[in-house]
C-alpha cells in the first residue's frame, strides 16, 4: 500500500483575472476550487495511474468537508483525522503572472495529533509513505523526521517532497525519492544555478547525503534525475501552460507509481515528466489519458 501524507491540506482557490487592478476592483473570470495540498494531489494522480493509495492527514471545518467530499466524488481513498479548526484556503491568482497566497494552516490539538500517530501505526513492512508539503505551524519542526523514523522502524520505504531543514533531516534515512524544484535546491544551498552541470553537482549532494533518487524539476525546462547509476535529463514536452499547480506533485506520483512496478529509474522518470507536464497543460490535475499521450513524446537522455 502507498500512504500519502498531507499534514496541511488546502482548498486551492483558482482565481483567473483578466487584468489585476491592485488597490482597485477586479472581477474573477470562471474561478474554481480544487481539493489541494501536495499529498492529496499525489493521491489523485496515483488514482489516475491505478496505484493503490490512502491519503492521510488532518482536515477540519467546512473547508475540510469540501476536500473530503471532493475526494469521495473522485473515488480517492482517504482516512483523515477530523480536527476542530478549518483547513486553510490557498489562493492561486492568475493574471498576466501567477501569484500564490498560501494559508499557514490550522492549529492542531495534542489529541488530534495523537489520533494521527495512532493511525500511522497501520503503515507496515513493504508499504511506501509519501510525505509532501508544509506542516501546520503548531506541529513541532521535527514532525516529518518523527514520521520517517516510525515509517522506517515499521519497515516502510518513503519519499519526501518538502523544503529546507525538514528535507535535509530526511536524507540520512535514505528516501526513495526527493524532488526539490530548482528554486528549492538553490535556496537549500544558498546558490544560483545556471547550467545543468551545476544543478547536477548540487543534486548529487542530496544523493551523497542519502537520497536514493533525486529529481530536480525545472518547470517548462523539464527535469533532471540523479541516481548512483547515472544522471538523466528530460525536456518538457511543448504545450500550452494552463495551470502549473500540482505539476510537481504529479511528478512525484508518476515516478513512485512507475518505480514500484518496474524498479526502472529512467522509465519511471519518463512517467514523472509526462505526469508533471500533463498537469501543467490542464485546468485541474492530469488524467491518465493525457499522461499516456505525453509519455510517448518524452525522450530521456543520459547526461
Ligand atoms: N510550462 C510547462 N511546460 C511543460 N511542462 C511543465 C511546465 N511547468 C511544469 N511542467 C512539468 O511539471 C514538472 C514540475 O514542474 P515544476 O514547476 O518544476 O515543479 P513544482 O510544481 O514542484 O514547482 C516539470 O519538470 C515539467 O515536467
Ligand atoms: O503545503 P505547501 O508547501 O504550502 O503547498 C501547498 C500547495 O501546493 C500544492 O500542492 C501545489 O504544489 P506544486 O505546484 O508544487 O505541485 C497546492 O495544491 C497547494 O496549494
Amino acid at each position: 500500500m502507498i500512504y500519502t501524507i498531507t499534514l496541511n491540506p488546502s482548498i486551492d482557490y483558482i482565481v483567473p483575472v483578466d487584468k489585476l487592478d491592485l488597490g482597485g476592483l477586479s472581477y474573477m473570470n470562471n474561478d474554481y476550487k480544487l481539493p489541494g495540498g501536495k499529498g492529496i494531489n499525489v493521491s489523485r494522480i496515483l488514482k489516475a495511474l491505478r496505484a493503490d493509495a490512502v491519503a492521510l492527514g488532518f482536515v477540519g471545518g467546512f473547508t475540510g468537508k469540501f476536500i473530503e467530499d471532493a475526494l469521495d466524488e473522485l473515488d480517492v481513498r482517504t482516512n483523515f483525522v477530523n480536527i476542530q479548526e478549518d483547513t486553510r484556503i490557498n489562493i492561486k491568482l492568475k493574471a498576466d503572472q501567477e501569484t500564490e497566497i498560501n494559508g499557514r494552516g490550522p492549529a492542531l490539538s495534542d489529541e488530534e495529533v495523537a489520533r494521527f500517530l495512532k493511525q500511522f501505526e497501520e503503515v507496515k513492512d513493504g508499504d511506501t509513505v509519501i510525505l509532501s508539503g508544509s506542516k501546520p505551524p503548531s506541529l513541532p519542526d521535527n514532525f516529518y523526521e518523527q514520521l520517517i523514523q516510525r515509517a522506517t522502524d515499521q519497515g516502510a520505504a518513503f519519499a519526501i517532497d518538502t523544503t529546507g531543514a525538514a528535507l535535509e533531516a530526511s536524507l540520512s534515512y535514505q528516501p526513495l525519492l526527493v524532488k526539490p524544484n530548482i528554486h528549492e535546491l538553490e535556496a537549500l544551498f544558498d546558490v544560483k544555478l545556471q547550467t545543468d552541470e551545476e544543478v547536477i553537482a548540487y543534486g548529487k549532494k542530496l544523493l551523497e547525503r542519502g537520497a536514493k533518487h533525486v529529481i530536480i524539476s525545472m518547470g517548462g525546462d523539464g527535469a533532471l534525475l540523479i541516481t548512483k547509476q547515472g544522471n538523466y535529463k528530460a525536456k518538457a514536452p511543448k504545450g500550452k501552460l494552463i495551470n502549473s499547480v500540482g505539476a510537481g506533485d504529479s511528478m512525484v506520483a508518476g515516478f513512485i507509481s512507475s518505480f514500484l512496478k518496474s524498479g526502472d529509474p529512467a522509465e519511471s522518470f519518463k512517467t514523472a515528466v509526462a505526469s508533471g507536464s500533463a498537469t501543467a497543460f490542464s485546468e485541474d490535475l492530469a488524467t491518465a489519458e493525457a499522461i499516456e499521450k505525453l509519455r510517448s513524446q518524452i525522450q530521456v537522455e543520459t547526461i
